[in-house]
């Protein structure tokens, strides 16, 4: 059997430590240095602000940056020519996001709890927001799109797009249509750092979204947990995806599949869990030939010695470990496969048939690719609308109200031992 791939493993056979370390995501081995020098990144950037984060850009990125942001001149007399195909596909990719963002708007709340008692809640967006776009040599357009979307429609006022730099003329020409006029030339953790702490020459911002590498992911996971730090949207690392097959699914679709998210980063992992032993052999020959034709090889060839294909007893044994491993994407590629949807528990996006492939969700259904790795789809949903917002609640109480919840109030807070607390409502209903 060819060498790149590891072999079908029959998981009935394999031992619980065997399955754990299978399952195990492939930055986990990277962590303990991966945490240092991220750390490191940071610190410089919060002590030496401006002029760490030249150093780090000319060290990781090989440019000689003068300015951070993109210029107002630049961006408002951009004329670059965007291919008319290029611009059909953005504004289509951008029209389906905003239908399917602008049906995730909450309504308020405003309800009597007890008579005279209103409580409310209303929905305000974030003011300042930063929005990693990741990739400097491939930049991800359509990543700008999946967050510049969501951000305008909730209403963020102050919107920061921070992307490695040189920044591509695409990501000017939809910072344009979307009307963002802040663009921020930063990559990796020195650009997180950048949002998160400001710096004399860059505004910091409440919160940050957007995917990245290993190194822009542990360094929003590491602002997040400080106190001065920010908010985050999620773990959005590395990309995952998880297919399940059975005797009917179409091998050089589930192959083409597989290919397509390994070609993100050499930390990208993918899983074939069938319970057909013959349609798991067709698949491993299949993701080799089709290999084979790829120019794009480099992460692939890496991303196959993490990756693996397993034989399971049935498809619920498939979905159980597909509900343990928690993948960012997983594809169904099973007759009936809607009939299955009360299987799973823990995804970030779900693909269905043969005619989903997931590099459609990546551009153009709607549905946003920003989306919960390293198994964090156990908690964490797919980006959207209730990122950008945040919640006040108002509460208001009528005088004969009060004097009628007195009693209640001051039983809780006497039994607390909060004097005070017991004093505040007696002042207004004994005293008065
Ligand atoms: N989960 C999701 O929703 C999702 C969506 C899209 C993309 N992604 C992931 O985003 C990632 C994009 O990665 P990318 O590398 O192309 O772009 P990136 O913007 O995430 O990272 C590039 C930056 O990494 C920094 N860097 C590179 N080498 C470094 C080193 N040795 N030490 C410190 N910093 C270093 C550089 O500053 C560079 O600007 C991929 O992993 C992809 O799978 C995830
Ligand atoms: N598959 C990625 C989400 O994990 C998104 C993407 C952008 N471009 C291509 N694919
Ligand atoms: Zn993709």
């Amino acid at each position: 059997m060819n060498k790149l791939l590891n072999t079908i493993m029959i998981w009935e056979s394999l031992s619980q430590n065997k399955k754990k370390k299978i399952l195990e995501r492939p930055i986990l081995s990277q962590q303990k240095n991966l945490k240092k020098n991220v750390s490191k990144i940071l610190k410089d950037v919060l002590e030496n602000g401006d002029f760490a984060l030249k150093k780090y850009t000319k060290k990781f990125d090989n440019v000689q940056l003068k300015n951070f942001y993109v210029s107002k001149d630049k961006l408002e007399n951009f004329t670059q020519k965007i291919d008319s195909k290029l611009k059909q596909s953005i504004l289509l990719s951008k029209k389906n996001l905003e239908i399917f963002h602008q049906a995730q708007k909450q309504k308020d709340i405003d309800v009597i709890t007890y008579p005279g008692v209103r409580c409310q809640r209303i929905t305000l967006p974030i003011q300042s927001v930063g929005l990693y776009v990741p990739g400097n040599k491939f930049p991800l357009i359509s990543t700008a799109l999946m967050l510049s979307v969501p951000a305008i429609l909730s209403g963020c006022s102050d919107i920061t797009i921070c992307t490695p730099p040189p920044v591509s003329a695409e990501i000017l020409y939809i910072a344009k249509i979307c009307k963002i006029k802040k663009i921020l030339q930063l990559g990796g953790a020195q650009g997180i750092a950048a949002l998160a702490f400001g710096t004399t020459s860059i505004q910091k911002v409440n919160k940050i979204f957007g995917p990245g590498n290993m190194y822009v992911t542990e360094a929003k996971l590491q602002v997040s947990q400080k106190i001065s730090g920010v908010s985050i949207d999620m773990l959005a690392g590395p990309t995952e995806v998880l297919i399940i097959a059975d005797e009917f699914s179409n091998v050089s679709y589930i192959a083409s599949d597989l290919l397509a998210q390994s070609e993100h980063d050499k930390n990208s992992q993918f899983f074939l869990l069938t319970p057909s032993l013959k349609i798991a052999e067709l698949i491993q020959l299949e993701i080799i030939q089709q290999f084979e034709k790829l120019e794009n090889k480099k992460n692939i060839k890496k991303v196959f010695t993490h990756s693996y294909i397993i034989l399971t007893k049935n498809l619920f044994e498939c979905f159980k470990i597909s509900n343990q491993y928690s993948p960012e994407h997983l594809i169904l590629h099973i007759k009936n496969s809607r009939d299955w949807i009360p299987e799973i528990k823990n995804a970030g996006s779900v693909f269905l048939g043969s005619w989903t492939p997931e590099a459609a969700g990546d551009y153009v259904t709607g549905a946003n690719h920003v989306l919960p790795t390293y198994g964090s789809s156990k908690t964490y949903s797919s980006l959207g609308l209730s990122d950008f917002q945040k919640h006040i609640i108002i509460q208001e109480i009528q005088k004969n109200s009060l004097n009628e919840l007195s009693s209640y109030i001051t039983t809780l807070s006497n039994l607390e031992g909060m004097e005070a607390h017991t004093h505040s409502v007696n002042i207004r209903t004994l005293l008065a």
